[in-house]
């Protein structure tokens, strides 16, 4: 090795001697012999290719100045070294008339910088030059310089600066610059259950590795993650550690300074690759609460403003829309079409407190592929966070933390709040004792009247499919029923269609009949989903039936079942088509 680059040192320092006293004709005349002669290729890339940026002579710059520095037995080469505003990390280059020599599966890649200065139009030519023995000219152009090229974007992704942009309000696109993402959020330091952020990290991974199994399946490259619990159960840090993980740049998409959906579709095509398109609180966008009004604007829709959800006349709905906005289908179909043909390695983050407010269309699975939920404090998300801010991992006065977080209510936000008020571990965990029993005794035992109106149905699911111990979320009276708030407006609109269709039947307690709505109300919204999702005949035959039942219970339901037996000759044909 040692003797191979002192002997391209002397080359080095000849061909400099020849360019100074030999005139370019006879230096031409004698490069071509040598050429003749040799069992060498020689391979030019330039710095510019057909008229544009030569994309591997971009990528030599980094490749062969990381594998300049990453060899640390080698002799000094000389190097170029800068920082610039879009890399987070010092970066190195060939300096002019220096060389080196790479090694791909075993064979020796000798490569050359050269610049040259075109004194009459005031231009440097830049480009470098690769001999290889001619025998390795096929693997050269097959595989060698697929290699550089990704090996570059590699280096590049991992050590560029991640940006963050936001939509502008009244204009459209993107925050022009976009700011560095300075959150120092990792899931090192992310406070969550372990297995989780485990599922998670994998996910990502392998998300990441899935390029071409994903182009297999004929699927499009990009990922949805709905991250949804209470305030301050790190939604927003998890998105910052995400971006830190994978150097991906974040959109924030404000929906409501977004003017309609062409606007939106602007937007979408305005990201860059790795990217995580962001949109916060989704379920407190306008469109989404009422996309029944905006599906069906012919069909009378209880305004969900009304602080008690009572039936008005049809005449009395206001629907309350406002003009200019995204609608639902504008934002699935951004998120179906636009991403999916736009773009590669692309991430999609909705974040709500309340899950079961979101419209089940926008959560089905290859609009949302995983959903994760943030719960309130654990032992050991305090535990991470106690490692985080007062740098131990056990304390006597863990124990007694232990036993209050498993009794109260308590973000990891509000934690982390106390456990910064002191430096000193003992001062600040007594803080936190203090904050947690005080939080204690502020929460009143609650009466039975209460368990039963709170009603365990009411409970948000998990990932998991278990009901959230902790999320509980109050029930509404709908016509005298009283009956999950997120179905609220549903069986506003049934009710005042159809009028009160359990009046008749055989179920006495109005707890029961109000259980029963629920049920035709949540078969009801699958039907009224059937555009965005899918649905198998097993389950349209299962609602089908139960349907039947509460027939049998003279509950006035005809019209749902008709619905039914109008989608069924659909749904057949739909589910003989395979799956995306
Ligand atoms: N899981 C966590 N791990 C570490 N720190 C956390 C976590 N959750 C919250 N925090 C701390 O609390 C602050 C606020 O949390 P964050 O904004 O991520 O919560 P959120 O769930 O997005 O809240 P909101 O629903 O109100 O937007 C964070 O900046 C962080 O310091």
């Amino acid at each position: 090795m040692g003797t191979t680059l002192s002997v391209l040192a002397s080359v080095a320092v000849l061909r400099s001697t020849v360019k100074e006293f030999v005139p370019p004709e006879i230096r031409t005349y004698l490069l071509e012999l040598s050429r003749r002669f040799s069992s060498e290729i020689v391979l030019v890339v330039p710095e510019s290719h057909e008229g544009s940026t030569n994309h591997l002579h971009k990528a030599l710059a980094t490749y062969l100045g990381s594998a300049a520095v990453s060899d640390p037995g080698a002799p000094p080469r000389r190097l170029t070294v800068g920082k610039s505003e879009t890399m987070k990390v010092l970066t190195f280059g060939l300096d002019r008339n220096s060389e080196i020599v790479d090694r791909f599966d075993g064979i020796p890649m000798k490569w050359a910088y050269f610049t040259e200065t075109n004194t009459a139009i005031h231009f440097e030519l830049k480009w470098y030059e690769l001999r290889v023995h001619r025998k390795h000219g096929e693997l050269v152009t097959a595989r060698y310089f697929t290699h550089i090229l990704e090996t570059a974007k590699k280096i590049r992704d991992r050590s560029r600066v991640v940006k963050f942009f936001t939509t502008r309000s009244g204009r459209d696109g993107w925050s022009t610059k976009g700011m560095n993402l300075e959150h120092p959020m990792t899931f090192e330091t992310l406070a969550m259950d372990g297995d989780l952020k485990h599922e998670v990290i994998e996910d990502l991974d392998s998300f990441m590795g899935g390029r071409d199994y994903y182009k297999k399946i004929g699927k499009v490259w990009k990922r949805g993650y709905l991250l949804y619990g209470p305030p301050g159960t790190g939604k927003s840090s998890l998105i910052a550690a995400i971006a830190n993980y994978l150097n991906f740049d974040i959109y924030n998409l404000n929906l409501s300074v977004v003017n309609s959906d062409s606007s939106l579709e602007y937007l979408l095509l305005h990201m860059s690759n790795r990217s995580i398109l962001v949109v916060e609180d989704i379920d407190c966008s306008l469109m989404l609460q009422n996309r029944q009004a905006v599906d069906h604007q012919q069909r009378p829709v209880q305004d969900q403003n009304l602080p008690t959800a009572q039936i008005l006349p049809t005449a009395q709905i206001q629907v309350p829309i406002r003009p200019n906005q995204v609608t639902l289908s504008g934002l699935l179909n951004a998120i179906d079409g636009l991403l999916s043909c736009c773009g590669d390695e692309r991430i999609v983050v909705f974040t709500t407190n309340y899950k079961d407010r979101i419209d089940p269309a926008l959560l089905r699975a290859g609009r949302m592929d995983m959903h994760i939920h943030l719960t309130y404090c654990t032992f050991s998300t305090f535990k991470q966070l106690a490692l985080n801010y007062l740098d131990i991992g056990d304390h006597k006065l863990f124990g007694q933390v232990q036993r209050l977080i498993s009794e109260v209510e308590v973000s990891p936000a509000e934690v982390a709040g106390e456990l910064m008020k002191d430096r000193d571990p003992s001062s600040s965990l007594e803080c936190l004792i203090r904050f947690l029993e005080s939080k204690k005794a502020e929460v009143k035992p609650s009466s039975p009247e209460d368990v039963i109106s709170d009603g365990e149905n009411c409970k948000p699911e998990q990932n998991d499919g278990r009901k959230d111990e902790k999320a509980v979320c109050k029930p509404l009276e709908v016509g005298g029923y009283r009956i999950k708030e997120e179905l609220s407006s549903t069986l506003g609109s049934i009710l005042s269609e159809h009028g009160d269709i359990v009046a008749n039947c055989t179920l006495q307690s109005p707890e029961c009949r109000a259980l029963f709505l629920e049920l035709v109300c949540e078969i009801f919204q699958k039907l009224q989903a059937l555009k965005e999702t899918r649905l198998t005949l097993a389950e349209l035959n299962s609602m089908a039936k139960s349907v039947r039942d509460l027939e049998s219970l003279k509950l006035e339901v005809g019209w749902l079942l008709g619905s039914l037996d109008e989608v069924t000759p659909v749904l057949n044909g739909r589910e003989a088509m395979p799956m995306p």
